[in-house]
C-alpha cells in the first residue's frame, strides 16, 4: 500500500547514502588499512584477538547482497572496523592513527548525510 511504498523508498535512499559514504572511505588517503580483510598469514595474532573482522570490501559485498536492513546495521559494521583497529593497534602507530582519522571522517560525514538526505 501507499505507506509501504514510502517506507521502501526511504529504505533505498538510506542505502544510497551508505554506498556513497563507503565509496568516500574507500578513496580516503587513510583508508588503506581497511580496504580488504586483515591477512591472517601476515598477522597470525589477529584471528585470535579479533572475533569479528570487518573491512570495506566485505561491507561493499554485504550492501550488494542487501544484507543491511537499516542505516544502523551499516553504521554498526563501520564502527566494528574501527573498534577492531583500536583493539589490535597502538594509538601511536601508522594503522592506529589511520583508524582514528577514518573514524572521525565517518562520524562527521554520517551526521552530515543524516541531516541533508
Ligand atoms: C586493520 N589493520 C590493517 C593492517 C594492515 O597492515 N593492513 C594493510 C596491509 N597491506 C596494505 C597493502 C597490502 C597489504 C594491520 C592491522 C590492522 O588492524
Amino acid at each position: 500500500d501507499q505507506e509501504k511504498k514510502k517506507q521502501a523508498a526511504e529504505q533505498s535512499e538510506d542505502m544510497t547514502v551508505c554506498r556513497l559514504i563507503l565509496t568516500e572511505m574507500d578513496k580516503h588517503d587513510d583508508g588503506w588499512p581497511f580496504l580488504k580483510p586483515v591477512n591472517f598469514k601476515q598477522f597470525p595474532a589477529y584471528k585470535k584477538y579479533i572475533r569479528q573482522p570487518m573491512d570495506f570490501t566485505t561491507m561493499k559485498n554485504k550492501l550488494r547482497d542487501n544484507q543491511y536492513k537499516t542505516r544502523g546495521d551499516f553504521a554498526a559494521d563501520v564502527r566494528l572496523i574501527f573498534n577492531n583497529c583500536q583493539t589490535f593497534n597502538e594509538d601511536d602507530s601508522e594503522v592506529g592513527r589511520a583508524g582514528h582519522n577514518m573514524r572521525k571522517f565517518f562520524e562527521v560525514r554520517w551526521k552530515q548525510l543524516l541531516l541533508t538526505s
